[in-house]
């Protein structure tokens, strides 16, 4: 069975992919969020999300950085993306980011849609405002956007981790996000134990044979040249 990560491994793990394999974080957010896109894709094909908009909810992080991403691609996959980021990070790398996606007429948000019509205007959340380095509790300026994700009826696709979740625990005792789609990256965290939504999609094909030994992730075999297998059968 596939190794699912602690904190402190998932951390570990993505330093090591800096560090010693000497990655550029832009290379693997590319692969991550386009991981994300193409695992969206299958679960919530284009046909069935009609003409409304896919809201990317991005957090303050990396995991933020992959929503940015995994917008863009998106779009070039003929959806709507609109991107909420409340909190925009002051670095070259995410300014580029959403350069890029409001370059390609990708709304950016900074607060968010009304409640009246939103259930209608839009068909799916993509959530990537916390992955594996989130700690709670959830600091006030993020509830607005966690409890809306708490309370909709329209799926949420989540990015790494469910937001607000225990890294390792999973769902707080008094409820958290429950995500239809989790897209886990480089191999599953703890909390992914809990997961009880739809579908469950390992993406992230980037890790080499040599680090995934050294921590004995166990990943599953990728069908062909897909850059994403799925954890549930
Ligand atoms: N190796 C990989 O698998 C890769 C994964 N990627 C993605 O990166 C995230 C992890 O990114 P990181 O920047 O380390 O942190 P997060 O995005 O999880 O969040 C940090 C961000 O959130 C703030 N924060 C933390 N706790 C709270 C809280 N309780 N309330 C509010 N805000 C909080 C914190 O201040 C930071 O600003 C991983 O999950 C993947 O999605 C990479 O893209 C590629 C490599
Ligand atoms: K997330």
């Amino acid at each position: 069975m596939v190794k699912f990560l602690n904190q402190d491994e998932a951390i570990n793990i993505d330093v090591e992919l800096f560090n010693e394999y000497k990655y550029s974080v832009d290379q693997l957010m590319e692969l991550a969020g386009l991981s994300c896109a193409v695992a969206i894709t299958k679960c919530f094909p284009l046909d069935q999300c009609g003409s409304r908009s896919t809201l990317i909810c991005c957090g303050p992080g990396n995991n933020g950085g992959d929503g940015l991403v995994c917008a863009r691609h998106l779009k070039l996959f003929y959806y709507n993306p609109v991107v909420y980021y409340p909190k925009q990070t002051n670095k070259e790398l995410y300014h580029n980011l959403t350069h890029q996606c409001k370059s390609m007429n990708i709304p950016i948000l900074q607060s968010l849609p009304e409640p009246g019509n939103f259930e209608n205007e839009y068909g799916l959340i993509v959530d990537a405002l916390f992955g594996f380095s989130f700690k709670p509790p959830i600091r006030s300026d993020f509830l607005p956007v966690i409890d809306l994700l708490k309370s909709t009826s329209l799926p949420i696709a989540s990015v790494d981790i469910p937001s607000g979740w225990n890294v390792e625990s999973g769902e707080t005792e008094e409820g958290g996000i429950k995500p239809e789609l989790l897209i886990s990256l480089t191999a599953p965290k703890k909390c992914a134990q809990s997961f009880k939504g739809k579908h469950h999609y390992l993406g992230g094909r980037f890790v080499p044979p040599l680090l995934a030994e050294k921590y004995q992730l166990n990943l599953p075999k990728y069908p062909g040249t897909d850059c994403v297998v799925s954890l549930k059968n």
